[in-house]
């Protein structure tokens, strides 16, 4: 059982609280025996033996009894459910840790609503199974257990009789277990893909409306909800077959018990007490095994439940920290790639590439689409590891620096902007929480944001909506940028930053960027050659090589790939002024 194995590490941590709940309802079946008992000697001792006495005792008694279960019962299920909310907050806690350590590899594969249906569906069936499947397994366990040694110490031919019925039952539950477990995982696997198919939409509701596809959306929308629903039945067929097998032969008891007592006591070997306190145990034999259908279906939803949190906590990132400890707070910002190469599976996305840039230079990255652009910044924050060669950072292989201090003194302006549901200088201030509203404003400034930040309605306070809706393209990209100077990094890598702002504004944010730039190592991937013309280095990538590399200047002169996009985005130029003038214009 190892998903029972998985929780009790959880579990684990309630030990006392979790063994007294159960000694608790180890009382409460043993308590179950006290009615059925004090019932038979009702009819023997008090209609039979005329003890008239004994009846407000033997009532007083039971009373008591049932009054005692109910407090006790209200106890430990209160304590079950403290336990499996206890458990449940620290597995949502670790899986939140364990999501925030998971590296782009994985989100690269895994759907969000896969991870959705785990932090929510998996993780309620796992504490519905801690809060009342436990309990309820142990109990009625215990109850059948405690029903059929009080059955021998009464009657051992009648108990022999009653308990030959039970492996019949125990042999059609343990069917019924292993017939539904698969459908629940199916059923599991599918609400996944149902959870994957709403998010999308949700998050790709523009998409939808440009298109007017919401016809389309709905119709693959009802095939995941079809398919949800079947499996849903098929489970259920699955478990109507067996239920009223079960039920029918919790009935055979009462049937057995009446014929085979009733001539017991004809036949003067039982007494009518004997026989009313079997007949008050049949409920005690019966319902465990009416309840074992149930329990095993809340077991092995458990199971399927268990198994995908477990395997979530589990995943291991491929991106792993180093414990090398450099005693280094900020970097100097030296860049080198040496012989590196990538590859994603079977795609060789970057081949050979060596450069070395130098605090206070500026890289510029420009290229077709897909020629290997973002992918050759992200090695160097370690989003993914290269295949073969080495990046370095003053010196330093990136797999060797401590992840949190590599990315500390990296900031990257991504090319898909996310902006957080907060406002403008929270989002701003995002990694840099403790910055002053002057600092805010600062870098504001630099990225050419404070003006159009006024002029929102509530100036740097404004809420943006989920991933900055209500700011255009191009503002998002100068929050994002802001985002970054505030951070105050070593190295600043901007990926087509500036591709959503006019090229007036670009020319400004790369003039107040300038000084900031002085001590700071910078990489700009642009598809605009007036991204990149000023940069110290720039390289032309074609399917993940460089092609050419050098000085604006002396790009154009090798009349290759540069040269050529040059023309294109400038037209006619003056060559002996290589396009300088033309740019300003
Ligand atoms: N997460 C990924 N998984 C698999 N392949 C990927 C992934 N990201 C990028 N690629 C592939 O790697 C290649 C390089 O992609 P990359 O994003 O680095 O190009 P780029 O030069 O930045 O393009 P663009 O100018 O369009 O942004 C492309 O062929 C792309 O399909």
């Amino acid at each position: 059982m190892r998903s029972m194995r998985w929780a009790w590490g959880y579990i684990r941590n309630y030990r006392d609280r979790f063994f007294i709940s159960l000694s608790l309802s180890l009382v409460i079946s043993a308590l179950n025996m006290v009615n059925p008992y004090i019932a038979g000697k009702i009819v023997d001792k008090v209609i039979f033996g005329h003890q008239t006495g004994l009846l407000m005792p033997f009532l007083g008694t039971m009373i008591g009894v049932t009054i005692v279960k109910t407090v006790i019962r209200y106890n430990y299920q209160l304590s079950f459910e403290r336990i499996s909310q206890g458990v449940i907050f620290t597995l949502r806690e670790k899986l939140y840790d364990r999501l925030h350590q998971l590296d782009f590899n994985f989100y690269d594969r895994t759907k969000t609503g896969d991870i959705m249906a785990r932090m929510t569906g998996d993780l309620e069936a796992v504490r519905h199974f801690i809060a009342w499947g436990i309990y309820m397994i142990f109990e009625n366990f215990t109850i059948l257990v405690f029903a059929i040694v009080f059955m021998f110490s009464i009657h051992p031919p009648l108990a022999l009789v009653m308990l030959a019925i039970t492996p019949i039952t125990g042999f059609f539950a343990y069917k019924l277990a292993f017939t539904v477990r698969p459908t629940f995982t199916e059923i599991r696997g599918q609400f996944a893909k149902l959870n994957s198919v709403v998010q999308e939409n949700i998050s790709g509701n523009r998409v939808v409306k440009a298109f007017a596809k919401e016809d389309y959306e709905i119709d693959k929308f009802s095939v995941q909800n079809k398919e949800f629903k079947e499996k849903n039945l098929l489970s259920a067929r699955v478990w109507e077959k067996y239920l009223p097998v079960l039920d029918s032969l919790a009935g055979v008891f009462s049937v057995v018990m009446i014929l085979v007592g009733g001539f017991m006591v004809i036949k003067g070997s039982l007494t009518m007490g004997q026989l009313v306190t079997f007949n008050s145990l049949i409920w005690a034999v019966n319902n465990p095994m009416r309840m074992a259908g149930w329990l095993i279906n809340d077991l092995q939803r458990f199971i399927a439940s268990a198994e995908k949190v477990e395997d979530l906590l589990n995943t291991k990132s491929k991106i792993t920290n180093q414990i090398i400890q450099y005693n280094v707070k900020n970097f100097n910002g030296v860049v080198e790639f040496d012989h590196v190469s990538f590859s994603f599976g079977d795609e060789q996305v970057l081949e050979d590439i060596t450069f070395k840039v130098i605090p206070g230079q500026t890289v510029g990255i420009i290229g077709p689409t897909g020629a290997g652009k973002s992918t050759l910044v992200n090695l160097l924050s370690r989003f993914y590891d290269t295949a073969g060669g080495e990046v370095r950072v003053d010196g330093v292989n990136v797999k060797d620096w401590d992840l949190h201090k590599l990315r500390g003194n990296v900031a990257m302006v991504m090319q898909d902007i996310f902006l957080y549901s907060d406002t403008i200088e929270g989002n701003i201030a995002y990694g840099n929480p403790e910055a002053s509203i002057e600092s805010v404003q600062f870098a504001a400034k630099v990225a050419e944001a404070h003006d159009f930040i006024l002029e929102l309605p509530d100036g740097y306070d404004t809420i943006v909506g989920e991933r900055g809706v209500g700011l255009s393209g191009g503002q998002k990209q100068r929050i994002a940028l802001a985002r970054a100077i505030l951070k105050d990094p070593t190295i600043l890598i901007l990926d087509d930053t500036t591709s959503a702002v006019d090229m007036e504004t670009e020319l400004r944010i790369q003039n107040t960027l300038k000084p900031i730039l002085k001590e700071k190592t910078c990489f700009i991937i642009a598809h605009r050659i007036s991204s990149v013309m000023e940069a110290d280095l720039i390289l032309v990538l074609e399917n993940g090589r460089i092609i050419e590399r050098g000085k604006h200047e002396e790009l154009l002169k090798k009349k290759g790939y540069y040269y050529h996009v040059f023309k294109t985005q400038f037209g006619n130029f003056d060559d002996r002024n290589q396009g300088k003038e033309v740019r300003c214009i």
